[in-house]
């Protein structure tokens, strides 16, 4: 079914740490969202599935836009059923590092982001696929990925538990010899890839800026590779990425591509949009082109 620009649909992680958001977001959805003639209705996904399902008949059902408050695992997990489609995605970040909504300049108050999507425009944006797995901020694959396993595990969420497992995960982590293949033209060897992202926003979320250099629509992604360096070297990059600064540092080696291919030595694992996965050696990551609306305010 064609989208019907009236119906308008919110869907709510109940388990991204709302607290009182919940509130302010009913009473901001009121004053900006629910206009006379709008078909506005209000969700829940209470599970990955559970919201996939939601999406699916929201977009059988001809829903015009999207309204998703959670984190960046959730907007994974819904935009991932919106690609392709003419479905707007308007994004209330209610999660801890919320990448996505930072680097479009959303508003972090849940209900000014209500507000301010009520008056953004739709903007289709490029989506990475690693093993054919959608996302729309960042993939790692080495050192930059592992942390996040130790993240996960802390009972708090935030930037210090994040800046925590890192330095953790950089004594624990071993690198593993990467030959990177780049469109088929380049072949890069790295023996000792400390780092290894692959950024189609600029930021992993909580400010850290790993790709500020990154466009959402030019249609290529970017590699960021640093090789492995002892401690003292790396601790003075971490204001840099905070400052949107990393990429002018000579320790870090960027490359724009449509289509890469990484090859590992065995297994390891995989950060996708904030999830962790486990991944096989060998890595295939691909730009569909504009292939995601979402509203940018
Ligand atoms: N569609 C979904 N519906 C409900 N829960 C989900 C969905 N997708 C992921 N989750 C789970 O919800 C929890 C919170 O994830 P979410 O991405 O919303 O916030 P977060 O992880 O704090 O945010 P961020 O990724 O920005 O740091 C996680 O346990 C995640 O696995």
């Amino acid at each position: 079914m064609k989208p019907d620009r009236k119906k308008v649909r919110l869907l709510i992680n109940p388990n991204s740490g709302m607290g009182t958001a919940l509130d302010r977001i009913r009473q901001s959805l009121l004053d900006h969202w629910d206009l006379p003639g709008t078909d506005l209705t209000i969700q829940f996904s209470k599970s990955k599935e559970d919201g996939q399902d939601k999406v699916k008949r929201a977009v059988d059902e001809g829903v015009h836009t999207l309204l998703v408050a959670g984190g960046d695992g959730m907007i994974n997990s819904i935009g991932s059923v919106l690609i392709g489609s003419d479905v707007a995605l308007g994004v209330i970040p209610t999660g801890s590092g919320n990448g996505l909504a930072r680097h479009f300049d959303i508003p972090l108050d849940p209900s000014a982001a209500v507000a301010a999507l009520a008056r953004a425009e739709a903007k289709a944006i490029d989506v990475g696929f690693a093993n054919d797995l959608p996302f729309f901020i960042t993939c790692s694959l080495a050192w930059d990925a592992a942390l996040v396993n130790t993240f996960e595990k802390s009972p708090v969420r935030g930037i210090l538990p994040y800046v925590f497992a890192a330095v953790y995960e950089f004594f624990e982590y071993h690198p593993q010899p990467f030959t990177l293949q780049l469109d088929e033209e380049t072949e890069i060897q790295i023996e000792d890839p400390q780092l290894c992202t692959i950024a189609n926003l600029s930021q992993y979320g909580g400010g850290a800026q790993i790709a500020p250099g990154a466009k959402a629509d030019d249609g290529q992604l970017q590699l960021v590779v640093i090789r492995r360096r002892n401690f003292a070297k790396v601790l003075p990059m971490v204001g840099k990425i905070f400052d949107g600064t990393i990429d002018r540092l000579r320790e870090i080696e960027t490359h724009s591509f449509h289509k890469l291919t990484v090859h590992r030595q065995k297994e390891g694992p995989m950060q996708l949009d904030g999830e962790l996965l486990s991944a096989p050696a060998e890595v295939h990551i691909r730009v569909q082109p504009r292939a995601l609306n979402v509203l940018v305010p």
